[in-house]
């Protein structure tokens, strides 16, 4: 699991340390690992440290302080170090005469700093740290697009500087970072876009501090290989689990049959349809048990320990009929519920519903719909940009677990001091028609097999972010988890694609663990 905690937490821990170790120990460990990442990155861009070209982009606090020692580190192995002052009166006074001793170079003028830094192979982001407040200032834009436009490879240090730590939402502009070094624990802002995009690849540098409980947390294989079902000799269908899918209507079978084939590839032991598509169903799955039209209804179609509720239905009254069922008590509360697309619209009518197990998977725009209906007003771009916050509170508000899919899908408990679970895996290319189809019969299934909701929301995440690299990258099984979206290689998928790859992406968590 990779672990997560705010700033506060972070204060807390490491005024702990501080108060047993000796003065500026904490920061030798953290420069002594960024010294030991920068170095490695300039053995590959340069060929050695040796002559490289390093700038530090310096602030006014230990961030900066910690750029200036692994700058000093860096000029003691023969690296060119320009440190550029963004507040000279307030720099870090140790870390500035350590990086003079050890033959670095420092600058105010921004002319020179922006020339430093346009012939660079390395820049060293210490602006601002978690210390940081309200974006980046505006002395510090013109070395920022700067470092853009080089071709220098560029790390930040703990974060990267104008990206909130708790939340990872960013005001105005912030540093793009190829690669992001942080001390002690990771923060949430480094997990969850837009501040996940923002950081590259995350290394962590253990520093000695002691954590409480995380605010938000990331799987990683090993994790969803011990959560994943596994049949044993005894299981058959019903001890695997079989999941019920209320989905499609006339005007959009496919969303039945992609559910259906997601939750198929999910682990579950069977699954029954109840719904308008039964027929398109049968034919892409003989597999399926049907019941024919959804005036059956929930209740009759048969045993199920999950339901999945809404990919497709549209909003006629079948629509409406089929959720009330869903929502009705006489189906058995025991039995949990996942509701997605045209079911979250719905329920946005109504207003919240609390249920045990229930899990909503709402995209932004749903997000807004059902935020709406528990009366608090938000825009699809602050629910863009603020994923952490308005995921816990439509998980409070509507007491439930709530999965908000987007560019990082995140999902979080009902229980507010619970972590978030934050999605590593994932492709630009899964925003496609269907996908979310494919997520909610995947994450049904895995309810089906037992997994809590929070589990089968965050796995199902997982597994159908991989399964979409793994289709992207043309079949060839993708990377590990944390491995950031959107590398090289891929190319546009259909979510049928997806559904295909779910036993590929199972196979190379499992292979692995
Ligand atoms: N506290 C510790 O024990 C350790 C801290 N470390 C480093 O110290 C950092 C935290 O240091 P600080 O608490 O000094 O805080 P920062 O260095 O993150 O920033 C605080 C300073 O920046 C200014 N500032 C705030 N918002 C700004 C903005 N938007 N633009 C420009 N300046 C802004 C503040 O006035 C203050 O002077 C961590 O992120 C980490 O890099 C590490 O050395 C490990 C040990
Ligand atoms: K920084």
């Amino acid at each position: 699991m990779r672990y997560a905690h705010t700033v506060e937490q972070v204060r807390a821990a490491e005024g702990a340390l501080l108060a047993r170790l000796p003065e500026g120990a904490l920061m030798q460990r953290a420069a002594a690992g960024l010294a030991a990442t920068c170095a490695g990155l300039l053995a590959e861009s340069h060929g050695r440290v040796y002559g490289s070209r390093v700038v530090l982009l310096v602030g006014s606090g230990d961030n900066g302080g910690d750029a200036l020692f692994a700058g000093a580190r860096l000029a003691a192995r023969g690296a060119r170090v320009c440190a550029v002052l963004l507040a000279p009166e307030q720099a870090h006074r140790a870390g500035l005469a350590a990086l003079r001793q050890a033959g670095g170079v420092l600058t105010e003028d921004q002319r020179d700093g922006c020339a430093e830094i346009a012939r660079a192979d390395l820049v060293l982001d210490g602006i601002v740290g978690i210390g940081g407040r309200g974006g980046l200032r505006p002395g510090a834009l013109p070395y920022v697009r700067a470092a853009a436009e080089a071709d220098a490879a560029v790390v930040a240090v703990d974060l990267p500087s104008g990206v909130d730590a708790d939340t990872g939402e960013v005001s105005g502009e912030a540093v793009r970072a190829a690669v992001t070094v942080t001390f002690g624990t990771h923060k949430p802002g480094l997990l969850v876009d837009p501040g996940a995009e923002h950081a590259g690849v995350v290394r962590l540098v253990p520093i000695g501090i002691g954590v409480p409980p995380p605010a938000a947390e990331a799987l990683q294989h090993a994790d969803v290989a011990a959560l994943l079902p596994r049949p044993t000799g005894e299981s058959d269908k019903y001890r695997r689990g079989v999941v019920g899918v209320a989905a499609g209507s006339a005007r959009y079978p496919g969303a039945a049959v992609l559910a259906v084939s997601a939750a198929l590839h999910g682990g579950a032991g069977a699954v029954r349809y109840v719904g308008a598509a039964a027929a398109a169903v049968v034919a892409a799955h003989p597999e399926t048990l049907v019941s024919e039209g959804s005036a059956q209804g929930l209740k009759q179609a048969g045993r199920v320990q999950a339901w999945v509720v809404g990919p497709g239905l549209a909003d006629g009254e079948d629509a409406v009929r089929t959720l009330d069922q869903a929502l009705d008590a006489a189906l058995d509360p025991d039995v949990p519920l996942l509701l997605d697309a045209d079911a979250l619209r719905l329920l946005a009518r109504r207003g919240p519903a609390p249920r045990p197990g229930l899990l909503l998977t709402p995209h932004a725009g749903e997000a807004v719909a059902l935020l709406a209906g528990a009366g608090v007003e938000a825009t699809r771009e602050q629910v863009e940009a603020a994923r952490l916050r308005y995921a816990r509170q439509l998980a409070e508000l509507y007491g439930c677990t709530v999965l908000l899919k987007g560019s990082t899908t995140v999902v979080a408990g009902p229980d507010p001091a619970g972590p978030v679970r934050v999605n590593p895996t994932g492709t630009p290319w899964l925003g496609t028609a269907g996908s979310g189809d494919v997520l909610s019969g995947l994450a049904g299934s895995l309810l089906a097999a037992g997994l809590a909701p929070l589990d089968a929301g965050s796995v199902a995440a997982y597994l159908h972010g991989l399964a979409g690299r793994t289709a992207s990258l043309g079949g060839a099984a993708a990377g590990a988890g944390g491995v950031p979206a959107g590398v090289g290689g891929e190319g546009p998928i259909s979510a049928s694609e997806v559904a295909a790859a779910l036993p590929a992406a199972w196979r190379s968590v499992t292979d692995r663990a």
